[in-house]
């Protein structure tokens, strides 16, 4: 009885089936009678308050657990769900913006989820159980001479109130006694400002301060935050916590500090220089006419240094000065050439200005970073700020000089949050929002486009023209460029400058998601890979292609999903748009969102379709064939009861059925996947079968819709209506709590029989087709601890995901190979073949 995956919507073989990465639900707590008072009753626990607001309703706040806890549970039975916080860092030429909001889904308990939660020692009496807010941290940038449209961003979303949402809105408080944390210059000089248009007063953090607490949490709680750039290759590093400091943080802002970080709070600012990003752009306004930063810095794409700056060939009559090492094309003097020349500014091309300046200027912070990482003997170097833009030869250029002059002993690495740093900071700063408790498996990143516009009542017009501009993409040769030896040419190619609008495309939004697990039976979670095959360019060719071809029938679905209406279709519409865009967007750059899988592709896709309010694209398709399997499951199951024995998976068969044919398996975790048949007829069969060896089986199923499959909250009623048919999977599912009021009615001819093992539902933590360990349900974590036995079934969790992955119990992997490139590539096999694969630990 292997997998059976005829449910599929995807048969074909230029379809995905399913793929998908690892991701969180919302998070789901009860929406508890909120009270804006903050008020300590008297006998409960005091908490560390911040002053400022929004606050975190701690009325009735009580420590959770023993005192001896290191991390005791909060609980705040009267925290609304709506809260959000916000913090600024204002800067010599940017505003950086950093708030939290709430995930606005309010879930109930349902039957199925407190009886599970009581049988896996996880039942709380509905109380929140977690020391942290789940939400969304959110990352906006505005330029601090358009204040304006920055204060008005706050404004429209009430971010200072604490969200339209918050209880001080809904109750109409006055801003006055709001206070928002900001750091960065801006935080003085513009004070007056914010109390004057918002009411608001700012509560200043120091800027230093700010930066490493931001650098130091992005290094802990994001996966692939820092990375190297060398010679065009973007590498994600993995940094060890315990071998972190000390690291030198270099933040090119306007100007540049640097900091020698020993640990969390233990830094000093050891140099600085004036020298920044601040006069790249100020110098290359002036000399270029150039409108915005990003204009500027797409000509230097274009440029060619070698006519401005002055090298040492043209100073050694085109020989090299190779006693001390410098080749004739190294910049002996930036700018030089124009001392000699009988010219005008406006002699000179744009784009040579516009490359020299920046060469200038990262070779310059590359060289006096390197002197500081010498002077305190620190080998790793962060570089952050604006400054940086995530531009390939800004970055290659700043690695170029670190490595050269280091001779390789320093290297350069650059942060994906680059210019948050600051603002996460301050954001950090609010004295109890958890944060700090933050891990990495409570981290899932996503890349939304249309939320900025998600306040304005025209914001799917505007997505829709955005998403074309951004899918339109300015092509970008290499610069032709001089400098050997000394100052070899970075060599960045095909490099492409985004706008600012899709640049916001390169940070995701955070989602903190306090239910998020590691997966406790993974054998190794710190070498665990949930993708089966990297996404290289030919890889992610190949798969843009099927995705693109899918869209429109994917579109067609959701909308009918919807009922069809103008609406569901202005968002399919915008759907196929952000879809795009992001394939577009990673099409030029496989890593341009971290390191990113087939995994990580596809549920981008299912988030994509959230993003846009598609609940649940294949409702209806689910649903008919679910209905369809379960009217031809009592012929199967009696066609199974007249056979010997389940069908042979070789070794699996030789485990259950001979070696230890009477130690049977204490708990299978079985993951499901598709609705349907392959639910119904294969996995629903193959339970009973387990159940029938006295094995308690707990099926495992996503959270949230994606595709075809069935989630948590779809399967009791499905247990319930094969129980019909089946004794074995009715008692099982009634000692698993699973059908009570469904059953209620059914007259009960079974109560002789003896009582059964349970057959229980959870889910799994995921909105995807594919399945990452190292973020799974506390739920499913919990009824991990006493299975010793696994079965992955279908392609997203057994093969796109999982097919190498080692778990610490006896694991079986099956799945139809609905792909022929896949089943190629991985078995030297053909399109439909199914794998079976055993695990037996030893
Ligand atoms: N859209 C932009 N507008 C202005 N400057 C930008 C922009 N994008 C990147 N930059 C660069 O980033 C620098 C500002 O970096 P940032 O880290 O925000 O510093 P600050 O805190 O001083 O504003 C600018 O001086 C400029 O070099
Ligand atoms: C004064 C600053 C800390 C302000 O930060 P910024 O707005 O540039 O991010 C920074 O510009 C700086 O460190 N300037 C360099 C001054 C020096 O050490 O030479
Ligand atoms: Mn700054």
């Amino acid at each position: 009885m292997a997998a059976n995956n005829s449910g599929d919507p995807i048969q074909q073989q230029e379809e995905p089936g399913e793929g998908g990465g690892g991701g969180g639900p919302g998070v789901k707590h009860k929406a508890e009678g909120a009270t804006s008072s903050a008020a300590q009753p008297s006998g409960t626990t005091m908490l560390p308050r911040s002053s400022s607001r929004p606050q975190l309703d701690l009325s009735g706040a009580a420590i959770h657990g023993t005192l001896e806890d290191r991390n005791p549970t909060i609980l705040l039975p009267n925290q609304s769900d709506d809260i959000s916080h916000l913090a600024l860092d204002i800067g010599g030429s940017l505003i950086k913006l950093v708030y939290f909001s709430r995930h606005a889904e309010h879930s109930t308990e349902d039957k199925r989820k407190v009886s599970t939660k009581r049988r896996l020692g996880l039942f709380n009496g509905g109380r929140r159980s977690y020391p942290i807010l789940g939400g969304r941290l959110h990352f906006v940038k505005f330029e601090t001479g358009k204040l304006n449209e920055c204060l008005d961003f706050i404004s429209s979303k009430q971010l200072h109130r604490g969200g339209v949402d918050s209880p001080s809105w809904r109750s109409g408080a006055q801003p006055d006694d709001i206070v928002i944390k900001a750091t960065g210059g801006g935080a003085y000089k513009y004070a007056d400002l914010f109390k004057e248009r918002l009411g608001v007063s700012l509560e200043k953090e120091d800027e230093m301060d700010c930066l490493v607490a931001g650098a130091n949490f992005l290094l802990k709680a994001i996966r692939h935050e820092a990375f190297t750039h060398m010679d065009g290759q973007k590498e994600y590093v993995q940094i060890d916590q315990n071998d972190l400091f000390p690291f030198l943080l270099v933040n090119v802002g306007s100007g540049v500090s640097i900091i020698k970080v020993d640990g969390h709070g233990k830094f000093q600012r050891v140099s600085g220089t004036n020298v920044g990003g601040g006069t790249y752009w100020g110098l290359g306004r002036l000399m270029t006419q150039c409108k915005s930063f990003d204009e500027l810095l797409e000509l230097s794409q274009r440029g060619d240094n070698s006519t401005i700056d002055m090298l040492v060939g043209d100073i050694y009559g085109g020989l090299d000065y190779s006693k001390i090492g410098l080749s004739a094309s190294t910049i002996a003097s930036s700018f030089g050439k124009t001392i000699s020349d009988n010219k005008e500014l406006s002699d000179y091309r744009p784009e040579d200005i516009s490359l020299s300046l920046l060469r200038m200027i990262s070779y310059n912070i590359g060289q006096i970073s390197y002197l500081n990482a010498l002077r305190y003997g620190l080998k790793r170097i962060f570089f952050g700020g604006f400054f940086i833009r995530g531009h390939a030869y800004t970055m290659d250029t700043i690695s170029f000089a670190v490595n050269f002059w280091s001779k390789g002993e320093a290297q350069a690495m650059f942060l994906r949050h680059e210019g948050f740093l600051g603002a996460l900071g301050a954001f950090m700063s609010y004295e109890k929002h958890g944060l700090d408790d933050l891990r990495i498996h409570h981290l899932v990143e996503r890349f939304p486009m249309g939320a900025p516009y998600l306040v304005q009542i025209s914001w799917m017009e505007k997505f829709v023209q955005k998403g074309t501009q951004i899918t339109a993409p300015v092509p970008m040769g290499a610069p032709a460029t001089t400098g050997m030896g000394g100052f070899e040419r970075p060599t960045s190619k095909g490099e492409i400058l985004r706008s600012d609008a899709s640049a916001a495309l390169n940070v995701g939004v955070l989602h903190l998601v306090p239910t998020l697990d590691v997966f406790p039976l993974l054998e190794d979670p710190k070498t665990y890979e949930p993708n089966t095959i990297e996404l290289d360019q030919d890889e992610f060719k190949y798969w843009f292609k099927i995705l693109s071809d899918h869209s429109p029938d994917l579109v067609d679905k959701a909308v009918a999903s919807e009922g069809g209406t103008d609406d569901a279709k202005r968002r399919g519409d915008a759907f196929a748009h952000a879809f795009s865009a992001h394939l577009a967007r990673l099409m030029e750059e496989p890593a341009a969102y971290g390191k990113f899988g087939l995994a990580n592709l596809l549920e981008l896709r299912e988030e994509c379709l959230r993003e846009f309010q598609f609940v649940d694209a294949y409702i209806s398709i689910k649903q008919r064939e679910n209905e369809a399997s379960l009217a031809v499951l009592p012929d199967l199951l009696m066609e199974l009861d007249s056979m010997n024995e389940i069908d042979d998976f070789d070794g699996f068969k030789k485990r259950m059925l001979t070696d230890k044919k009477d130690q049977p398996y204490k708990r299978a975790l079985l993951f499901v996947d598709n609705s349907g048949a392959d639910v119904v007829l294969g996995m629903l069969p193959l339970a009973r079968e387990l159940l029938r060896h006295g094995t308690e089986v707990v099926l495992v199923a996503n959270s949230l819709p994606a595709l075809n499959d069935v989630t948590a909250n779809e399967l009791p009623e499905i247990v319930a209506e094969a129980s019909k048919h089946c004794g074995i999977l009715r008692k099982a599912a009634e000692a698993g709590g699973l059908i009570v009021d469904a059953m209620a009615g059914i007259q009960d001819d079974l109560k002789d029989e003896p009582a059964s093992v349970p057959l229980m539902v959870v889910e799994n933590g995921c909105g995807s087709p594919c399945i990452d360990f190292r973020q799974v349900s506390s739920e499913l974590a919990a009824a991990a601890k006493d299975a010793d036995l696994l079965i992955l079934e279908g392609m997203g969790r057994s093969l796109h995901t999982n097919l190498n992955a080692r778990f610490k119990c006896d694991t079986l992997k099956l799945a139809m190979v609905k792909n022929q490139r896949l089943a190629e590539k991985l078995f030297n096999g053909n399109i439909y073949d199914c794998i079976c694969k055993f695990e037996p630990v030893s």
